[in-house]
């Protein structure tokens, strides 16, 4: 079996049935739901406050009720779907994307020689010249539906949708007689009431993902501590939609990134042998990238808060053998302080925090309400929560301003959808540090930002925000640019005023 497509499932993501979980001999009984994918099932005021974003006075004005409607609606519509392409970023310090896509297409090649499904292309983004795309295929209809079956949880249903093969720790449950071998269909508990001790049958809705083979017995699966499962539980063979498996897969060369997080790693442009600020860094895709645009040249320095995270910045870094990222466990907030001192060495700029005016370029992919991950199974994100993300973000931007150097850059990039979130904060940043300009983004593939803030069209045309429905790009995008997650960039240039 190849461990090409197993997934490593985070333990906070992995919610393993106890042993006793017995829903098996209810669980055929349940209907499933009809279509590919159900639509994302939100809080209902969530729901009404991207509504709002969406649907707001200066949007209708401009375009029509109906159309902000529409828009609002194709919105989450598609965040139950997976993007319209899978996305890889070559790492090109020691090889070309050329030689990189040949080895990866060849791959590909071998581990679908035995199935049904027909190898997808691996083609270079027209523009973006260290990404690769790999059509999604699917939905894939008629996908028979076996007695035996499987149940995850949501992150494992999204994985699963991206490419992944289900990692034994992830199955929640299995019927009573799935031996290794079995053709299995996996569903998963879209509500998370699987995760209820499974004192009781499962009765929640599911939806269903795909079809797999059982490479381990339920027993084998539910007879261990969770701690000591790992492999493969189910090879997904006929996922309902088919995009490549591609984790563990030339992990030296690639790391699997949305496309507007790439957008964003070129938007900042760091050079070789400058110092960069990563403030909100893991995993560490953006870390990553940084260091390789800059040829392993420099000082990346990428903070995270704690360092379970940092260590996954390294371990990336390590298995990319980039070199010039530190990694911190340290709040970014507090990146900045006038009594710090830093070493003298341009490429070991030592602990934060950091004197002012340290860094040539600072990123800050805050932390955020993730509106516009895709595919979302389910999200149970209340209001309150929701409106906390604009002052935690807010509270960055202190340090991150003032560690800049005066004519240098600062990206600030979120993968959510709101206005608060957005250009709400672009228009709170411009008001509250005058030293702050906006700045037109190269490379340019999203759409301009939303109205609805006291931002002119002038500056709305200078942010990117890609959204999930991709009609906002230009004519002449790539399909893979409009078939993305939610995602905002705004750039800036730190003048001296
Ligand atoms: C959107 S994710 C970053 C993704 C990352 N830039 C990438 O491309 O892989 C936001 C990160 O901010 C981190 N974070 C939250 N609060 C933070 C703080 N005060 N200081 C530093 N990092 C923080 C979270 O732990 C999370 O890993």
């Amino acid at each position: 079996m190849s461990v090409a497509g197993s997934i490593r499932l985070f333990s906070r993501h992995i919610r393993v049935a106890t042993r006793h979980c017995r829903y098996a001999a209810n669980m055929s009984s349940i209907p499933t739901s009809p279509a590919p994918l159900p639509r994302l099932s939100l809080d209902p005021d969530v729901e009404s406050h991207i509504k709002k974003t969406y649907c707001n006075s200066q949007v209708v004005a401009a375009i029509g009720k109906e159309e902000a409607e529409r828009k609002f609606h194709i919105t989450i519509d598609r965040l139950s779907l997976p993007p319209g392409y899978t996305t890889v970023r070559v790492c090109t310090v020691n090889r070309t994307r050329d030689l990189i896509r040949e080895e990866l297409q060849q791959l590909l090649k071998k581990e679908y020689s035995n199935k049904a499904a027909p190898c997808p292309p691996v083609e270079p983004h027209p523009v973006l010249p260290d990404v690769l795309v790999i059509p999604t295929t699917g939905p894939h209809p008629n996908l028979q539906h076996h007695t035996k079956e499987i149940m995850v949880d949501i992150h494992c249903g999204a994985a699963i949708l991206r490419g992944a093969h289900i990692f034994a720790p992830g199955v929640l449950g299995a019927t009573a007689d799935v031996q290794a071998g079995d053709q299995v269909s996996v569903y998963v508990d879209v509500e998370g009431k699987c995760l209820r001790g499974f004192q009781k049958p499962y009765s929640g809705p599911r939806v269903f993902v795909g079809n797999g083979v059982a490479r381990m017995s339920r027993d084998d699966i539910f007879s261990v501590a969770q701690e000591q499962l790992s492999g493969i539980g189910v090879e997904m063979t006929s996922p309902l939609y088919g995009c490549p498996p591609l984790n563990d897969v030339m992990s030296d060369s690639i790391f699997l990134q949305n496309l507007p997080s790439t957008v964003a790693g070129h938007v900042l442009d760091p050079q070789p042998g400058e110092r960069v600020l990563d403030m909100c860094a893991a995993p560490g895709g953006k870390t990553t990238h940084l260091a390789t645009l800059m040829s392993n040249q420099g000082a990346v320095i990428a903070l995270d808060k704690s360092q379970g995270k940092v260590d996954k910045v390294m371990a990336n870094a390590r298995r990319l053998g980039l070199t010039c990222i530190q990694a911190y466990m340290f709040d970014g907030g507090k990146a900045a302080s006038e009594a710090a001192v830093c070493e003298k060495d341009e490429t070991s700029l030592g602990d934060p925090p950091y004197p002012p005016n340290t860094f040539d370029r600072v990123l800050v992919d805050a932390p955020c309400s993730a509106l516009g991950q895709r595919p979302a199974l389910g999200n149970k994100m209340k209001l309150k929560t929701l409106k906390s993300y604009p002052s935690y973000q807010r509270r960055l931007f202190p340090a991150a301003v003032q560690v800049l150097k005066t004519g240098c850059t600062l990206v600030y990039s979120t993968c959510t959808l709101t206005l608060e979130e957005n250009e709400g904060q672009v228009e709170w940043l411009l008001n509250t540090f005058p030293c702050l300009e906006l700045v037109p983004q190269t490379p340019y593939l999203g759409g301009p930002g939303l109205s609805g803030t006291s931002l002119t069209q002038d500056q709305l045309q200078m942010l990117q925000r890609f959204e999930p429905w991709g009609d906002n790009r230009g004519e002449n995008s790539h399909p893979s640019d409009r078939d993305t997650i939610g995602f905002f960039i705004a750039k800036f240039i730190k003048r001296a005023r």
